[in-house]
């Protein structure tokens, strides 16, 4: 909790400091209008409001033209009203201001997942579950937000406490004293009672995990599902989980609210004892006493809300924890490489005994072969033999473990890959579509503004970026579907490109790629969908570009790779180069 406090209280800043006077601003004007409940007690009941605060309060009422009882009343009256305007205002503006605050805490929680997810190494993102990405972004977040909310709560809770506290002491010690005991032995149980929420907070986050995973598999399964009647399966393991989680919350709940009905009883129970006590043995005045029993009924308003407040926390505060897992387990603890702004210079990418392995075994070893610039280079090999792997390493997504890479000379690594993947389109098998237009998912390359529009060239770059939209569309044959379209270009692909066949999503997949101008090209069984006398024409198209990128083509077509320059065939992580003319003969 406090690492949470510090961390909500660091970013806060100056603004955290405008809102905690704001805070305080408002306590203080609530502990005001405490302070003249006593000489209230006292006109009403008789003109004697005994002594210390209360009478101080009564000669001042008395000064400034008191002198009869209506007339002191209704100075009373008027002080309050403006206390109650004045303490309306500040706590609008406190309303406001902490508001804005949690909310930009959270968002900047979520960015900080965001940008780690974005700058985590590929090998990092593929042992996470997306379930946990969502959730985090999603139930997480909510759920931190609350706890936000209820830090806050504590604090106002905390200060207004403390301030009535003293008002208490100053007009009623020792009942005072006595309030601040009991509560005292109260902050001893809670602190138990948080460790349970907080255990309870964690079996609630999981549930919550699970349902996540349960949702996202049945979604990616979809089609599956409903093709094979599992959908009941889904639905009853989805019907499991939520009980689960409806368990812990309720559970939750419960234990609160008997918390909150056992500190009424005792209260009141103790009120009544004050009552006994001070009325009987100590004799106490009606008026000061009932003033007495009232400031300590107000003081326990704050204590049950902040022993409210703190087991909230206590139950969010493991999605604090999980957000900050997920941000180590993605690499946002290490240290991020400075970016080189340097180009990669023009030249052939060279490997070198390169190799990768899994902890599992599985991957390549001790890879040696040259891709020549604008060259096409197949890659084929039988399933699981570290085709994707070697891939990954070209793409810049795996780092070799052993020997190296090098770009026109420069070896890839940390510092030169983010220009790298710049120069790199990938196309997979089963490309992302987005649910929107043809036109905006070919939009979402990705390629850097030209040149010319930054020197006000606008119309020249919009008349380039036609020129290449009309060859690409016709290298990938996606010209002939828009065609058909009745809204072109702005046809809705549906989720996923639902909407389109597999081959008409792989056109438009490599047809985006091409818009990124890239100098490697990578189309990773992103044909297969295609029949061979289409996936022919896409690859003689590419073939013929006039600004041809290098071509990787991975495919299990020996038909496909008929156009390759070179050929490398993957056996168990071995990679074996042919040249055009003795693979050729071999296909
Ligand atoms: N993230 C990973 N963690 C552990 N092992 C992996 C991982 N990815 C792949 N492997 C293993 O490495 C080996 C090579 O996998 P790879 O995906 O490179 O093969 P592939 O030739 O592309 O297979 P396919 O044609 O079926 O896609 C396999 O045995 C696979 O189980």
């Amino acid at each position: 909790m406090i690492k949470f406090a510090i961390e909500f209280a660091r970013f806060s800043g100056r603004r955290g400091l405008v809102t905690a006077f704001l805070v305080l601003a408002a306590a203080l004007l609530e502990g005001v209008g405490l302070v003249l409940i006593v000489p209230f007690f006292a006109i009403v009941v008789r003109q004697d409001a005994g002594s210390g605060g209360a009478a101080a309060i009564s000669r001042a009422l008395a000064a400034v033209g008191g002198a009869s009882a209506i007339s002191q009343l209704m100075i009373l009256f008027a002080v309050l009203a403006v206390l109650v305007v004045l303490r309306a205002l500040v706590m609008y503006a406190r309303d406001i201001s902490l508001a804005s605050l949690q909310s930009a805490f959270v968002e900047a929680q979520k960015m900080r997942t965001m940008r780690a997810l974005a700058e985590a190494s590929w090998v990092r993102i593929v042992r996470l579950s997306h379930a946990r990405i969502v959730n985090a972004l999603g139930i997480d977040s909510h759920q931190i937000t609350a706890a936000a909310a209820h830090l806050v709560q504590a604090s106002v809770a905390v200060v207004m406490l403390v301030f009535q506290a003293a008002v208490a002491l100053y007009f009623a010690p020792i009942f005072a004293a006595i309030t601040i005991g009991l509560m005292m032995i109260g902050a001893a149980f809670l602190a138990v009672t948080m460790r349970r929420d907080r255990a309870a907070g964690g079996q609630y986050g999981q549930a919550n995990l699970d349902m996540m995973s349960s949702a996202t598999g049945f979604l990616n399964g979809l089609k599956e599902a409903i093709a094979q009647n599992m959908q009941v399966q889904f639905v009853s393991e989805f019907e499991s989980i939520l009980q689960r989680v409806r368990f812990h919350h309720l559970d939750f709940v419960r234990r609160t609210a008997l918390n909150r009905l056992v500190f009424a009883i005792a209260s009141s129970l103790v009120a009544i004892a004050m009552a006994a006590i001070g009325f009987g043995l100590l004799a106490v005045s009606p008026e000061v006493l009932i003033a007495q029993i009232f400031i300590f009924m107000r003081m326990t308003a704050p204590a049950a809300q902040l022993s409210q407040t703190f087991r909230q926390l206590s139950f969010g505060l493991p999605a604090f924890d999980n957000i900050e897992r997920l941000e180590i387990d993605l690499g946002g603890d290490r240290v991020r490489h400075q970016r080189s702004t340097t180009p990669l210079p023009a030249g052939p990418v060279v490997l070198r005994e390169a190799g990768y392995r899994y902890p599992t075994g599985g991957g390549v070893s001790d890879v040696d072969f040259t891709i020549a610039p604008g060259t096409m280079l197949g890659i084929i090999g039988p399933s699981g033999s570290g085709k994707t792997t070697l891939v990954d390493l070209l793409a810049g997504l795996l780092m070799p473990q052993t020997g190296s890479i090098t770009v026109g000379g420069r070896l890839l690594d940390e510092t030169s890959i983010d220009d790298w993947r710049q120069d790199v389109a990938y196309v997979a098998q089963d490309s992302f579509i987005f649910p929107d237009s043809i036109a905006r998912n070919l939009q979402w390359n990705g390629s850097a503004e030209d040149e010319t529009s930054l020197h006000g060239n606008a119309l020249r770059q919009a008349e380039l970026r036609e020129v290449e939209l009309r060859e690409a569309m016709s290298i990938t044959g996606l010209d002939s579907l828009v065609e058909k379209l009745p809204q072109g270009l702005e046809t809705p692909v549906g989720h996923r490109g639902a909407m389109l066949s597999g081959g008409e999503r792989q056109r438009v997949a490599i047809c985006r790629a091409l818009l990124r101008r890239p100098r490697l090209l990578i189309l990773d069984e992103a044909t297969h969908a295609l029949d061979i006398a289409s996936e022919a024409r896409v690859l003689e198209g590419l073939s013929n570009m006039a600004r041809q990128p290098t071509i990787i083509l991975v495919a299990h077509r020996k038909e496909s790779l008929a156009r390759c320059d070179q050929i490398i065939t993957v056996e168990a992580g071995v990679a074996c180069v042919q040249t055009a003319m003795a693979s050729r003969a071999r296909l």
